[in-house]
């Protein structure tokens, strides 16, 4: 196991005490976004309409669920039938660590394994894919359950909203194995952002649309329906044709279907792709999550803030992490990455950003 960043590595996040703020803020957050969500104005902005007692936010039933939940997760995770992909060489070459003096707050939010592991069990890995998202999936489908019950059917936003969501989820379990090639597995350590991150924020926060609609129903026509349904279909183009063409390139640089692909080669003996989807932007893929994420809050109508929070932090999450990436980049390629930037300008957005 390996700490994910060298001792020498510039700090991320605004170090321990943005790391200590994210830790405070990110529950905060999610349960006021809940409680908002729940309440007549739903408004994004001032204080939450009312504070639960602790009799409502605990109960050993809901942990019950929660453990049973995991468990049965695990148990699925760890089924014999299963392809056995390979993953990314890692940098330190497998080479243990022993850090002296760390810095406490900042390693428990960033994590100070890479990949922490009982067995084959990889704990990142895990919760990356299967518990939140599947989870997510869930409670979107009891909310359209529960609004079937109370209005007799469940409103066409409440469809859209499930089916674009639903499509996103089966896709990342498709392409399970794509997840090996992301930010999270080869570079951030698995502490509470990627803890808390999949397990309660993606679920809690990510389904918020659904939340919202099942207190606030929306009329939605089949023209603009139409219109949202295409909106997501180019983002989800987009996205499954940046990140597929990356990793077929990064699995196998002779693949007909990359081959033919524009590259920049680097001191590392590795290549940039430098046409094709990686040719309009840096971050095509990012630009084709945006996209869907937008698609996913217009079923919501205009009238409230609240359903475009998804939107609002996943376009600070992608330009933080592109930030990120770009740095990690820059130490890994030199010269080439330079190079890159110059022959590609834009980062998410072509002539915007
Ligand atoms: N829904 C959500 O909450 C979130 C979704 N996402 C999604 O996850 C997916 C993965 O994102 P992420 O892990 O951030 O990063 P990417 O999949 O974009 O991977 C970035 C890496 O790709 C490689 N790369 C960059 N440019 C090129 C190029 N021109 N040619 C070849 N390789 C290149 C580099 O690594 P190397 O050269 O080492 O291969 C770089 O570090 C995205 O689709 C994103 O939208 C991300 C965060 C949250
Ligand atoms: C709590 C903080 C504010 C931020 C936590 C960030 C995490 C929630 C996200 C970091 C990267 C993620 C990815 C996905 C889900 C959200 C987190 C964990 C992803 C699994 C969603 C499905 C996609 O198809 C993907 C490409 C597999 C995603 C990978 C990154």
């Amino acid at each position: 196991m390996a700490s994910p960043q060298g001792s020498g590595a510039p700090l991320e996040f605004g170090g321990p005490l943005g790391a200590a703020a994210l830790m405070l803020l990110l529950p905060a957050t999610m349960f006021h976004l809940l409680l908002v969500a729940r309440s007549g104005p739903a408004r994004l902005l001032g204080p939450p309409p009312y504070l639960p007692g602790p009799e409502v936010l605990w109960s050993p039933q809901m942990l019950l669920l929660w453990f049973t939940w995991l468990g049965l997760q695990a148990a699925l995770y760890l089924l014999p039938a299963r392809k056995v992909a390979e993953g990314q060489e890692l940098k330190d070459k497998s080479r243990l660590r022993y850090p002296i003096n760390g810095n406490p707050i900042y390693d428990f939010f960033l994590g100070r394994e890479l990949n922490p592991r009982i067995w084959s069990f990889d704990f990142k890995y895990f919760c990356e894919l299967r518990p939140g998202l599947i989870g997510w999936v869930l409670i979107n489908l009891a909310l359209l359950m529960q609004e079937a019950e109370l209005r007799g059917s469940p409103s066409l936003a409440m469809w859209l909203v499930n089916g674009f969501q639903l499509l996103y989820v089966g896709d990342a379990l498709w392409h399970e194995e794509a997840v090996l090639t992301t930010m999270d597995i080869t570079h951030d350590g698995f502490g509470f952002m990627l803890a808390f991150g999949d397990l309660a924020w993606v679920p809690f926060t990510y389904s918020l649309q659904a939340q919202f609609l099942l207190h606030h129903p929306q009329p939605l026509g089949l023209p603009m329906a139409s219109v949202i349904c295409l909106i997501n279909a180019v983002g989800y183009y987009i996205f499954r044709g940046a990140n597929s063409q990356k990793h077929t390139f990064r699995k196998n640089p002779s693949d007909p279907r990359v081959a033919g692909l524009e590259t920049i080669p680097t001191a590392t003996g590795r290549q940039l792709l430098v046409s094709g989807w990686w040719g309009v932007v840096r971050h095509p893929n990012y630009l084709g999550d945006l996209i869907m994420a937008l698609a996913w809050s217009l079923p919501c109508g205009v009238s409230h803030l609240l359903p475009y929070f998804y939107l609002l932090y996943f376009t600070s999450l992608l330009v933080h992490r592109e930030a990120r990436d770009e740095q990690q980049c820059l130490r890994k390629y030199g010269l080439a990455w330079h190079e890159y930037c110059r022959r590609v300008p834009y980062r998410i957005l072509p002539y915007v950003y």
